[in-house]
């Protein structure tokens, strides 16, 4: 089978779907290849019983707007998340209660957490201002590891442990691991660290792949499933895509995968050597969701809102996930970093006794009998290999990022991690699709 179209899109998650959202706004043939026999790739609804859960993606923000005008289109609801009663925070064996998302702290503490918020504001506006990649702020961040910078900037013993547990969390990476600049670029994507503490707000109604499956439908003629990519070969005008069963040929194609996952496809000529370096120094993190289903929210009579922050793990965050209207209570938690790699090689009944066994110590008794229990490692999901997103260690984005969005003559990139707003969220996703998409038509 010969197939003949404007542009291909490798990838059905929400930045392939969204590519082919814009080019059929203008009018261009396309196809979308699809390695899974599903769309949404990191965005994934199962189902208990008449509730949804979401084992990939599922908050967005109101500041989000491209995600916001889709959900509208398709008259998808949104449900604001819980945020009633207390959260706890466990650090350092001592149990605090607060009402928001940041931590009773001492007057010391209170004003540790102030100046790193406030320093964090002033780098990543100076980021607005002079550029993410080239500026000399940007090397500098980009010389040291968050972990480093937390280490030199802060000095209260409680509220540099929430704060890592914070950063953490946002990046599903041990702060060794990551670049200061890159948890700066991803701040700054979402407008500041105001906006990113919107951005579990609300969540989809029905499940967040709710979104990806009607995007699919609305294109049925133009996706493709179980036809992994193996093979771009292009010259003059014409790119040839292979998959296992078919070819296609095109003028353009838009690769909208991780940067790991664009890497596995041979390119035929090969890639230019950065853009070759900078996929063989970017990984994923590591998360496993859990979702936790209980006969009733029974914290909600406690006074507590399903929030929690600790810094003992193997759960680093918890929240009240449970559908309204549904007499059953539901915890989301998230196992990221360190703690998903330790548990990920556990056998299942041993990794739901930890994690079961660690609400018990958040939550009390109740927590510690469950109806159900749903988890994911995206570590070991074949077309992912780890969540939620890529990141950067020290010196990569500053050295090879310029290769991340570069296009390579008919070849152009997106994804989630390609994104100049939202980067690595939804969001993000579908910002990356309608770019490089609007690249393909100049
Ligand atoms: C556990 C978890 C929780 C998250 N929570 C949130 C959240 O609450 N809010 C939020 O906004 N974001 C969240 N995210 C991040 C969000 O899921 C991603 O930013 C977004 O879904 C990425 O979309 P994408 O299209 O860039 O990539 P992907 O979703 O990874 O899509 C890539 C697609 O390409 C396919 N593919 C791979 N290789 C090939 C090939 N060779 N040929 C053909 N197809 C191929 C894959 O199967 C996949 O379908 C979360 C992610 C995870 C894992």
């Amino acid at each position: 089978m010969l197939n003949h179209v404007d542009v291909v899109i490798v990838g059905a998650g929400l930045s392939g779907l969204a590519a082919g959202w814009e080019l059929r706004k203008h009018g261009k043939s396309f196809a979308i290849l699809e390695a899974q026999s599903r769309v949404g790739g990191r965005v994934l609804t199962i189902t208990h019983e008449d509730s949804t859960i979401d084992l990939g993606a599922q908050w967005v923000s109101p500041f989000q707007p491209r995600i916001q005008a889709l959900l509208k289109y398709f008259q998808i609801k949104t449900i604001p998340s819980y945020n009633e009663g207390k959260t706890i925070f466990d650090l350092h064996n001592k149990r605090m209660l607060g009402m928001n998302k940041f931590p009773p702290l001492s007057p010391h503490g209170r004003l540790d957490l102030l100046l790193t918020q406030r320093k964090i504001q002033e780098f990543t506006k100076l980021l607005t201002k002079e550029g993410v990649r080239q500026s000399c702020i940007s090397h500098k961040c980009d010389s040291i590891t968050i972990d480093n910078w937390i280490e030199g900037q802060m000095f209260s013993k409680l509220g540099k442990s929430f704060f890592k547990i914070f950063c953490g969390e946002l990046a599903s990476l041990e702060l060794n691991e990551l670049s200061f600049l890159d948890i700066l670029w991803f701040i700054q994507s979402a407008g500041g660290l105001e906006k990113i503490l919107t951005g579990e707000d609300e969540w989809i109604t029905n499940g967040a792949q709710t979104l990806p499956r009607l995007m699919a439908e609305a294109m049925h003629e133009q996706i493709f499933m179980n036809q992994p990519v193996r093979k771009i070969v292009w010259g003059g005008n014409r790119v040839t895509v292979h998959t296992d069963s078919n070819v296609w040929k095109s003028r353009k194609v838009i690769v909208a995968l991780p940067p790991t996952f664009s890497a596995r496809i041979q390119y035929d000529p090969p890639l230019p050597a950065l853009r070759e370096q900078l996929c063989q120094r970017v990984g994923q993190g590591s998360i496993i969701k859990s979702v936790i289903v209980y006969a009733t929210p029974f914290w909600r009579d406690q006074g507590l809102s399903g929030n929690s922050y600790n810094d003992y793990g193997p759960i680093r965050a918890t929240m009240d996930s449970s559908t309204p209207g549904q007499p059953q209570g539901v915890l989301t938690a998230l196992i990221g970093g360190k703690y998903a790699r330790r548990i990920g090689q556990l056998p299942p009944l041993e990794r739901k006794k930890e994690i079961v066994a660690c609400l018990g110590l958040l939550f009390g008794n109740k927590a510690l009998d469950p109806i159900a229990l749903y988890e994911k490692d995206w570590s070991e999901d074949p077309w992912s290999r780890g969540g939620y997103a890529a990141h950067f260690a020290t010196g990569v984005i500053t050295e090879y990022g310029a290769a991340l969005t570069e296009p390579v003559g008919p070849l152009h990139w997106a994804g989630t991690e390609t994104a100049n707003e939202w980067r690595l969220y939804m969001e993000g996703a579908i910002e990356s699709g309608e770019r490089a998409a609007k690249e393909t038509l100049k």
